[in-house]
């Protein structure tokens, strides 16, 4: 029925005020007002149109998307909207688009690089986008060692230029988003090499295409990398090969902030540390852990909406059967995913604040911080990103076969968002930084120097090493301080035991190969208990709005106790808890799992996320799933005839076969 809110009697057994939640999610009463003001002008402009994207062939896809960007970005011009304006209408288009490395890699590198001549030169020409450009890091043999590139930026003193050179096929560079068919302009990573000496990777500002007609300009080959995982999905996006064949680039389009180049050929290295040429990647990291927050909210969503709507077993004497949200093991796949979406969106606000912070302190010349920035950037990346990817799945299976269908939205979300699990840093690789980072805190413990940050619980390692859990009821589970001890002594002790393994071996790197299993394990550990503090650290401000930090409360002790159940191997191992405990956080876990259940269909309400946005039959905010899921079937093109094209080549010859056959 058009127009009825089925899920109404749901909205109405809420404990909280919805509104003063959506404030919470979104930060702040003016970060809502934009964020809703936006979403409602995207979804109501027939150009942002989403629901035709799965039925696209590859080049429609991709001149839906520049026609949609251009439009974007004649919006954006026409409205004068703000920065943050602009930025949530890019997030409800909900479309990967070259426009992503322009604003979030290529004028970041430029800025986090460049020198102030530079920044002059370059940004006014971005920001106006009268140059596109991409980040072209990654080659076709290497993208985790950034060390490893090969691609050659040689200087040649007898014209003041760089010559750009691919020496090898695996040098080609091959990934990067907007560089196959769109980009004007690169900042490329290669190899520097003065007078036959190599002095690493750095970034260089190379044309590609020419301003006049588009075309690669002489020496360099460009194009689109093929087809990528799901329909629709990440394909819009133009992925790209490349490839120099001795392009000559003038010596100030290297970008000299980390280090300089002079005329005369002189390699000069700034007080700033090496590392900070991978300073795009730490702001990436960042804005891509904000991002698992709304990806898995979205999926959480529409499996919430789904699960009190959709009905299985159950009915007495006719009456009616139980809404699947009802079942135990629904709310405990379900719900631990609702509670981590909230998790993720607090760690990322403390995650922006702690990346505002350390570039403050950069321009300041204090490099202190960087490698606690490193660390927590890479580990909380990749924390999140598994997370919500494996969420994402796990709400199509809570969806049964409906999520199945792309009507559902959860295909192509999926699609959408699993590479994040791989861009900006394989989620192993960067749990090896964060292992490598907790090992040298636990190697200095003994040298005075007193770890601070998110590592301070290290300096209590002796109280954490035998500390023993307080809980002796269920109800005990629900102390911070009680959750943070087990949490904190797990963390502490899991690297311990990784420090004391490394020591049976002569050389510390085998040791850190052999052991890296472990090691990534003893970095899930530390990361998990980032976020959980840091959800504690939320609920220690002042929350307006009647019941709403109640239900934080029940939401961040349901992250914690689902991590614990999950991971009870490594409490139980380490001896932070004993079995009896184990089981009463289980008991407790159960409990709070029914507080949720009424406030669940208000809780997703929260995220203020419009029908458009969200794509999906099933998510429907009036939960009017049936009808709609009846007539979106009959879209399907396949359905434009009754009798299939290819009838009569295929299915009738089979069928007349069959028929003479039988008559013989
Ligand atoms: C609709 C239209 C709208 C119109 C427009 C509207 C406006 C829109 C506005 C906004 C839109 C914005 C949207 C933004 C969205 C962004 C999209 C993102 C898409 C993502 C696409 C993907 C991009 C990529 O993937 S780029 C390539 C990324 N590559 C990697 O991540 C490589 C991974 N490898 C590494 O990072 C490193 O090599 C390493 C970490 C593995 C280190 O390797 P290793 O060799 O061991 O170490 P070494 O290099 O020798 O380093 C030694 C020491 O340095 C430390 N260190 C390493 N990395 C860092 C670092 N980053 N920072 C600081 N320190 C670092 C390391 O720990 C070592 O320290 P030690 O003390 O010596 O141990
Ligand atoms: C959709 C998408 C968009 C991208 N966009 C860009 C872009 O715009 N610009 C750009 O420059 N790049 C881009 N990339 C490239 C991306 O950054 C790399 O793919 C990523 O960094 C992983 O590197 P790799 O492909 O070399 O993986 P590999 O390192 O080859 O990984 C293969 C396997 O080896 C394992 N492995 C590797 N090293 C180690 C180790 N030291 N210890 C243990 N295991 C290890 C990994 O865990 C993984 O299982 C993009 C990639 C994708 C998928």
């Amino acid at each position: 029925m058009e127009g009825v809110d089925h899920l109404a009697s749901e909205r109405s057994r809420a404990q909280f005020d919805v509104e003063e939640m959506k404030v919470v999610w979104a930060g702040s009463r003016h970060a809502l007002e934009v964020s809703d003001r936006i979403s409602r002008l995207v979804a109501s402009d027939p150009a942002f149109r989403k629901d035709n994207r799965t039925s696209l062939s590859r080049k429609e896809l991709f001149k839906n998307t520049l026609r949609k960007t251009a439009h974007a970005w004649k919006r954006i011009t026409e409205l004068r909207l703000s920065e943050e304006e602009a930025s949530r209408l890019r997030f409800y288009v909900d479309e990967p688009a070259f426009t992503d490395l322009h604003w979030g890699m290529f004028i970041p590198a430029i800025k986090g690089q460049g020198t102030e001549e530079q920044l002059q030169k370059w940004l006014p020409l971005a920001y106006k986008m009268q140059i596109i450009g991409c980040y072209a890091q990654t080659e076709l043999g290497h993208g985790s060692n950034v060390q490893g590139l090969e691609t050659t930026a040689t200087f040649d003193p007898q014209t003041d230029e760089f010559i750009i050179h691919s020496p090898t096929l695996t040098s080609s560079k091959w990934w990067p988003g907007g560089l196959g068919k769109v980009s004007t302009h690169a900042v490329i990573y290669a190899r520097l090499i003065i007078d036959g000496k190599d002095y690493g990777v750095n970034g260089f500002i190379v044309q590609l295409r020419s301003m006049d007609d588009h075309l690669p300009l002489p020496g360099i080959t460009v194009g689109d990398i093929g087809m990528k995982f799901g329909s629709g999905a990440y394909n819009t996006m133009d992925n790209g090969v490349l490839r120099f064949d001795h392009v000559r680039i003038p010596r100030d389009q290297m970008l000299m902030r980390v280090s300089q180049v002079t005329r005369e050929g002189k390699f000069v290295q700034s007080n700033v540390p090496r590392q900070l040429v991978y300073g795009t990647m730490v702001y990436v990291r960042q804005t891509i852990v904000a991002d698992a927050s709304c990806a898995l909210s979205r999926a959480v969503c529409i499996a919430t909406r789904y699960s009190a709507v959709r009905r299985q077993f159950g009915s007495q004497n006719g009456g009616v059967e139980t809404q699947v949200i009802d079942y135990k093991t629904q709310q405990s796949r379900l719900f631990p995913l609702l509670a981590s979406a909230y998790a993720f969106r607090f760690v990322g606000e403390w995650l922006k604040w702690l990346y505002t912070d350390v570039t403050q302190r950069l321009q300041a010349n204090d490099f202190s911080t960087l490698p606690e920035a490193h660390a927590c950037t890479a580990g909380l990346k990749s924390l999140t990103t598994s997370a919500t990817a494996d969420g994402i799945e796990e709400c199509r299976k809570l969806c049964g076969g409906h999520g199945y269908l792309c009507s559902s939205g959860l295909p192509e979300l999926f699609a959408v968002y699993v590479p994040a699990c791989t861009y900006e840093g394989d989620n192993i690789v960067l749990l090896l930084q964060v292992a490598r980072f907790l090992m040298k805190t636990v190697s200095q413990l003994g040298s005075g120097k007193k770890p601070v940050g998110t590592t301070a619980y290290m300096g209590r390692v002796d109280q954490l090493m035998q500390c023993h859990c307080a809980v002796q009821r269920a109800e005990d589970w629900l102390k911070p301080s009680v959750i943070l001890e087990a949490f904190e002594a797990r963390s502490a002790r899991m690297s311990v035991a990784c420090a004391q393994n490394l020591t049976n071996f002569a050389n510390p790197e085998e040791g850190f190969l052999e052991l890296s299993a472990d090691l990534t394990e003893a970095a899930v550990a530390h990361c998990q208990l980032i976020v959980v503090s840091k959800f504690i650290e939320k609920l220690k401000q002042d929350i307006p709005g009647k019941g709403v930090k109640e239900q934080l409360e029940i939401l961040c002790n349901i992250y914690a106790l689902f991590l614990l159940h999950k991971h009870l191997g490594d409490f139980l191992k380490t001896g932070c808890i004993s079995p009896k405990q184990a089981s009463l956080a289980n008991d407790q876990l159960r409990s709070l799992y029914s507080q949720a259940r009424p406030n669940a269909i208000a809780l997703v309400d929260a995220f203020d996320y419009t029908d458009h946005f969200l794509g999906s039959v099933l998510g429907r905010y009036d939960g009017n799933v049936y009808p709609k899921l009846y007539e979106e079937a009959w879209k399907d093109p396949l359905n434009d005839s009754v009798v299939p094209d290819g009838y009569q080549e295929y299915i009738r010859p089979m069928l007349k076969q069959q028929l003479r056959n039988a008559r013989l």
